[in-house]
């Protein structure tokens, strides 16, 4: 592949472009308050993210023994509060200048995220990330989400033609990019639970000035 190609490339947003567990900590600690339950550790949280917002709300219940009659209520609050959940969330270090390169060197940016389509634009847009992506999909905004692949071939599809490569931080993110049949590269920081080994990826990463030299495992799918 020539070097200055125009690639396709989607990220995943919680654990790979923000860090954004605090917020999702206090939504979910809200609420256990509200149900007379002690409230979860951040450990408990990273690792209950990562197949949207129904399944979060079902591990916390099942962590804190609360009856499942009380699902509705639960998830309704979560939801709630989840929408201005920005104010504890931060981009991980350079992520903003690496999207702007990434840009500014003519690739088409996208997002597929688990997380609600209406939360993940409220803190995209709260932390200036907005502008760098042409197309936006969230856990809710196709029939299924991760690691179903058809949010990420969406994504893909509607940034066009070209070389494509997903960045994100998860075994839900690795197993997604598998089914689709698009190469992966895996930011080690986030909030996977395995070693990185025990995932399927291209190439990983730990600081995201390190993320633009792995395009070349893009591949036209
Ligand atoms: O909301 C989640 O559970 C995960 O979100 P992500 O797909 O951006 O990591
Ligand atoms: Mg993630």
């Amino acid at each position: 592949m020539d070097r200055d190609t125009p690639l396709r490339i989607v990220f995943d947003l919680d654990g790979t472009l923000i860090d954004s567990a605090p917020d999702i900590r206090q939504a979910a600690n809200t609420v256990l308050a509200r149900e007379g339950v002690p409230p979860l550790d951040r450990d408990e949280v990273q690792s209950f993210i990562g197949n949207g917002a129904p399944v979060f709300v079902d591990r916390m219940m099942a962590a804190r023994s609360l009856p499942e009659a009380n699902r509705d209520r639960v998830l309704d609050a979560f939801l709630d509060l989840y929408e201005t959940a920005v104010d504890l969330t931060t981009p991980y270090p350079d992520v903003i200048e690496t999207l702007a390169r990434l840009c500014a060197d003519g690739h088409a940016l996208g997002l597929c995220t688990n997380k609600p389509e209406s939360p993940a634009r409220a803190v995209m847009q709260h932390l200036d990330l907005d502008g760098f992506f042409d197309v936006v999909i969230g856990g809710d905004t196709l029939p299924r989400r991760k690691p179903d692949p058809s949010p990420l071939l969406a994504a893909f599809h509607a940034l066009g033609q070209g070389a494509a490569i997903y960045v994100g931080d998860s075994e839900v993110d690795a197993a997604t990019a598998e089914a689709a049949g698009i190469p992966f590269l895996l930011f080690t920081e986030g909030y996977r639970k395995a070693p990185p080994a025990d995932l399927p990826h291209a190439a990983r990463f730990s600081a995201w000035p390190d993320m633009p030299a792995l395009l070349h495992y893009a591949h036209v799918r």
